[in-house]
């Protein structure tokens, strides 16, 4: 009956880092899968050279001229949503230039969650092991401070290019992107040649799919074991940096109450927005929530829109947010307005 949310994915990394042959990798994969993958890409020139290198049968977006960051975070948002209206994918991709700053994709994609079932699954930054390594040791400028954004914010790190650098190289730099970085998994790579399962398969996690965020929450406080990455049980790779819980409502919550959740979120959720329905008033409103301030607004959509609310936020607990939407959905379901109890 539950319409299943379409999964989004985020390729984040330098320019030249390997992106691109991430992407083929996974296009494969999904398509010996028999699913049908679909992908934005933007490229700061006029020409998408990497939207060549891929076959040409992948339905793609393209937005050229720009980096996604740097257009209106409304464009990505409707281009994602063209391309899942036209299409029809099983999964998206969407490949960020060199220059763009992850979170601002990040909010584009749950921006769609509003209008759309999508679902950000996972931001994966692939590093160039050499190209950092020289960056970190001259530490200038603002391409080492967007490299160092783009890990910082990434669900899953990929040390790409490790044949050009020694072993002891390699431990350096594991190091610096631990730094930057404690949660994110880091597999180590040549020609981002992974297993696309291992890879996707710790992205599903916890934080990022609201239905399987329950049982996982336990995980959270879970200091990282330090293991080298890939090896060990994927399960136990959940911890997202930057995350996204999005909650599909069933039922109408009173708005108080509502209120009051917003009210109370807890502080490592800086962003967060929604459509809900108020058992106790006619229309339904978007809400906004950003650095503490919660905004309101009666609207009338058109068309179907569900309800949903999207929180936006650095490793806090989806599963303790869910509870907590789900007890609000029953509490007014639950109750009867008609019953109220007397002494
Ligand atoms: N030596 C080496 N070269 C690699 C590796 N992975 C990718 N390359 C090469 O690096 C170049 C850039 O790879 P792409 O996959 O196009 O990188 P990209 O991140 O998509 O690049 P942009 O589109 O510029 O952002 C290509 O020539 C690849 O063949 C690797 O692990 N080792």
């Amino acid at each position: 009956m539950e319409q299943q949310a379409l999964p989004v994915y985020i390729l984040s990394g330098f320019l030249g880092s390997g992106k691109t042959t991430l992407l083929q990798r996974l296009l494969d994969h999904w398509k010996s899968q028999n699913l049908r993958p679909a992908v934005i890409m933007n490229e700061l020139g006029e020409v998408n050279l990497d939207g060549l290198l891929v076959e040409q049968e992948v339905p793609m977006a393209e937005m050229l001229g720009g980096c996604i960051c740097c257009t209106s975070r409304g464009d990505l948002s409707t281009e994602l949503t063209t391309l899942v209206k036209k299409e029809k994918p099983d999964v998206v991709v969407i490949e960020a230039t060199g220059a763009a700053n992850p979170l601002e994709i990040v909010d584009a994609v749950t921006e769609t969650s509003l209008y759309q079932q999508v679902e950000l699954k996972g931001l994966i930054t692939v590093v160039d092991a050499a190209h950092l390594l020289e960056l970190y040791r001259s530490q200038q400028g603002a391409t080492y401070r967007l490299m160092q954004e783009q890990i910082r914010c990434a669900s899953v790190l990929i040390l790409n290019k490790t044949d050009r650098i020694t072993a002891e190289e390699a431990e350096e730099i594991s190091a610096i992107l631990r730094k930057w970085n404690a949660y994110a998994e880091i597999l180590p790579a040549v020609r981002c040649a992974l297993e696309p399962e291992e890879l996707l398969g710790g992205l599903g996690g916890v934080h990022l799919d609201g239905d399987s965020a329950d049982g996982g929450t336990s995980e959270r406080d879970e200091e990282y074991s330090g293991q080298s990455a890939g090896q060990q049980g994927k399960a136990h790779h959940t911890h997202d940096h930057v995350m996204a819980y999005t909650h599909y409502f069933k039922n109408a919550v009173d708005s108080e109450a509502f209120e009051q959740f917003v009210k109370e979120l807890p502080r490592d959720v800086y962003r967060a927005k929604g459509i809900v329905t108020f058992s106790d008033t006619a229309s339904r409103f978007l809400f906004q929530y950003a650095y503490r301030e919660a905004d309101f607004m009666k609207i009338t959509p058109q068309g179907e829109v569900p309800d949903v609310a999207v929180f936006i936020g650095e490793h806090f607990s989806a599963g303790e947010l869910r509870t907590r939407l789900l007890q609000l959905e029953k509490r007014y379901f639950g109750r009867p307005a008609a019953v109220k109890r007397g002494l």
